[in-house]
């Protein structure tokens, strides 16, 4: 029997995947994904038509907007109206349900508060698409709701809640939620009377929604019946389309000679300080370049985070090292290396991430130690206005001599093993041998531990240090107002709202860079210096964020973070616990990890989508956050690169749905290019892994121009402005702190 086939219609979504995954899992369907605004279709119903021919059946996604705007369901207010004999069964999820409500009859309205991230408990009639199902807890992600009648119904009124208004005769109630006393009884669930047409409020793909399965398999048996009862003719067979396409998923797949990982293994007496690793070579002048540092941040010699922080990385690109480098201005792609230039051309962003792959591949190697997680490789940043291109957002603030992606090739390494206390000295270039020698033997030399060295100093005029522009309270929380207007529209469901503050410092980068791994240890610390003949960029960073990481096998792991509390005194985890365990924390990270699910889930070869984590808290310097960790497994291992590419810029620093949510943040934020800040820092390795942090609690600069520190936190409809102000103060912190002290 052929495969059946459900077309999913995708309003611009951040959980679309997750529904066709779920789709595809419980039903053994395929499923074809078109974009509410398909060219093919807006203008033309006949080859509209036509299409849905192909198909048993059609789901209606949610989306950001109204169902009377037809810009927002574009395609799905089209499926109501069919002709008879073309009618084909639909199930209409949150944008989609409350079109099919406005098509036949019932009002759009918007709540008093919207329902973001909240998960409640349906009364549902135990029939039809809920047969079978048991308690239902439902995530919800509206501001809007269907109302069948005038009249709000008493909420005791139990008999009439399930029988059709006269208004809108044709829709029967099949699922109402009766918690919320501000709005009433809201509707969850309904049928059409006599067309094949069925929708949910909520969304029953979510993470935290309970019996989703039961209710897509009951509503596909109801298609089933349908279908027998009314058989249209299907036509032609289709392809299984998903975000990432198979054919731009092959760099790894390629070919290519494998490169030789030499090492050489130090065993110091105690386990050396990463800082003073750097120094001695930088001391021992075998450094051309200013050497990367990608740093597990420890704590009493303890790395501060044992999941994600075992190893520190200090990267030792040279002369010979190649540089890639893209402008989401100008679209530029230049790899080139100190002295030449090798290649400049146009390129979209999706070519710059092939460009990087096979880079990796060129340089790909396969006999490293399995336990070291890099072996060489490129090391580097990509922007949040290089993640707004992926996305298919115009970056208003991209600025053309500043570079969007920066990779540099690192071929000679040196990883610091913070549990084992080893140092690996490590090349990948043919012939290295003496390089290895002398650089293991330079850090043979005993080590000074870092509490002996010379403290950091200031060199002078620190009194001109300082703030030089920074957010203005008041305008802050305009902004939050302003978020949240947006909110209750139904046109976003969380907003990440950021500001940057510019600063003056006289302390040279490396000097800030051990201020700040002292004052705030962090998993994800980084020192980068980079430089060009056109312009030069310094990071020095404390991020707590993974933003995502795969192994050599495959295996994907994004950790978001969402949920801050500010360590003040008195403040005790117990405490944090509980603000964190409050509605509105939880909400914030239920939305993005449902959002990473559906990133990850979008990615071509991607099995078995996981939360093994959800919402724990995690302790850091100066705060306390809410962590989730989201895993799925490739089946091909190389082509963790797609991963990264269809999931920027990160979630938890755009809110959901993300492209809207970045549409309307270049607004409300005044259209400043956030740079560096919100994007993700950290390697590609040779042997196939990789590691990004979102880029956070971090300050960066170009050339020698005042440092920016970007800050900032998720908008809800519960958030208060004040209290967000503060959040974004207390994550600024922990880099103004550093910044402006001598
Ligand atoms: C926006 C920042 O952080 C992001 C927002 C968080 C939140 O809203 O709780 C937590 C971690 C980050 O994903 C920042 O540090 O500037
Ligand atoms: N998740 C959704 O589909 C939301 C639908 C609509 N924009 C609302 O806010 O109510």
């Amino acid at each position: 029997m052929p495969r059946r086939r459900i077309l999913f219609i995708d309003a611009y979504d951040s959980f679309s995947n997750n529904i066709t995954a779920l789709l595809k899992h419980q039903l053994a369907v395929t499923v074809e994904v078109i974009k509410i605004d398909d060219p093919r279709f807006v203008f033309n119903d006949d080859a509209f038509q036509d299409f849905l021919d192909k198909f048993d059946a059609a789901v209606a996604g949610p989306g950001p907007g109204h169902p009377a705007d037809p810009k927002d369901v574009g395609l799905i207010g089209k499926l109501w109206h069919l002709p008879d004999d073309r009618v084909l069964p639909v199930l209409g999820i949150c944008l989609g349900f409350q079109s099919l409500g406005l098509a036949f009859g019932a009002s759009i309205e918007r709540l008093c508060e919207p329902r973001h991230g909240l998960v409640t408990t349906v009364t549902h009639c135990s029939t039809d698409v809920f047969t079978e199902c048991n308690v239902v807890e439902a995530t919800q992600y509206h501001s809007l709701h269907v109302r069948l009648d005038e009249a709000h119904l008493p909420p005791n009124d139990c008999g009439s809640l399930w029988t059709p208004r006269s208004k809108s005769h044709e829709l029967l109630p099949l699922a109402w939620d009766l918690s919320d006393s501000q709005n009433g009884p809201i509707l969850m669930g309904m049928r059409h009377r006599a067309k094949p047409f069925w929708g949910v409020q909520y969304h029953p793909e979510s993470v935290c929604s309970t019996d989703g399965r039961q209710l897509i398999e009951n509503w596909w048996r109801a298609v089933g019946h349908w279908n027998a009862r009314y058989p249209r003719e299907l036509l032609g067979s289709l392809k299984d389309s998903g975000r990432t396409s198979p054919e731009s998923a092959t760099q790894s797949d390629r070919h290519c000679e494998h490169r030789k990982v030499c090492y050489k293994v130090i065993e110091p007496a105690e386990t050396p300080d990463s800082a003073d690793v750097l120094e001695l070579l930088r001391d021992a002048n075998v450094l051309a370049c200013e050497p990367i540092l990608l740093e597990s941040g420890v704590r009493n010699n303890t790395p501060v985070n044992s999941e994600t922080g075992r190893f520190s990385i200090v990267c030792l690109p040279d002369t010979e090292s190649i540089h890639i480098r893209w402008y989401a201005s100008t679209r530029r792609l230049t790899v080139s290396t100190a002295t030449k230039v090798l290649e400049s051309r146009s390129v979209s962003i999706s070519e710059t991430f092939n460009v990087l792959g096979s880079m990796t591949d060129q340089h790909r190697a396969g006999d490293g130690l399995a336990d070291i997680p890099f072996w060489g490789g490129l090391v580097g940043f990509i922007s949040y206005e290089a993640g707004l291109k992926t996305i298919d957002v115009e970056p208003v603030g991209a600025e053309s001599p500043r570079p969007d992606v920066w990779f540099v090739m690192a071929e000679r390494s040196v990883v610091i093993d913070h549990v084992d206390g080893l140092v690996y000295v490590q090349s990948i270039r043919d012939h290295d041998e003496a390089w290895l020698s002398s650089t293991a033997e330079t850090l043979r030399k005993p080590f000074v531990l870092s509490t002996q060295l010379s403290e950091p100093q200031g060199e002078r005029g620190e009194t001109a240090a300082g703030i030089v522009a920074g957010p203005d309270k008041q305008e802050y929380c305009d902004r939050v107002r302003k978020c949240q207007s947006h909110l209750r529209a139904g046109s976003s469901y969380e907003l990440c709202l950021t500001d940057q503050t510019l600063l003056r410092s006289f302390v040279d980068p490396w000097r800030l860079y051990r201020k700040l791994r002292k004052a705030n240890p962090a998993p994800f610390g980084a020192f980068l210096s980079l430089r060009a003949s056109e312009t030069s960029v310094s990071v020095v960073g404390s991020s707590p964020e993974r933003f995502l990481s795969w192994s050599r096998d495959g295996k994907c792991q994004f950790r978001p973070i969402k949920g801050t509390v500010k360590k003040t005194p008195g403040m005790t985890k117990a405490k944090a616990e509980q603000i964190l365990g409050s509605e509105k924390e939880r909400a914030e990270n239920l939305m993005i990890v449902d959002l990473i699910r559906h990133d990850l889930s979008g990615v071509h070869g991607i099995q078995d989508v996981q939360v093994p984590k959800l919402m724990v808290i995690e302790e850091y310097e100066t705060v306390y956050q809410l962590v989730s960790v989201i895993e799925g497994q490739l089946d091909s291992p190389g082509r963790g690169i797609n991963a990264l590419a269809g999931s920027l810029p990160p979630g938890s620093m755009t809110g959901a749905p993300k492209k809207r949510s970045c549409e309307l943040l270049q607004t409300i934020e005044g259209g400043d290019a956030r740079g560096l800040y919100s994007g993700v820092l950290g390697y590609f390795d040779v042997g196939g892994g990789a590691d990004f942090s979102v880029v956070i609690r971090t300050a960066f600069r170009w050339n020698e121009e005042l440092w920016r520190v970007g800050a900032g936190g998720a908008i809800t409809a519960l958030s208060r402005p004040d209290d967000e102000w503060e959040e974004m103060l207390a994550k600024r912190e922990s880099l103004l702190g550093v910044l402006t002290s001598p």
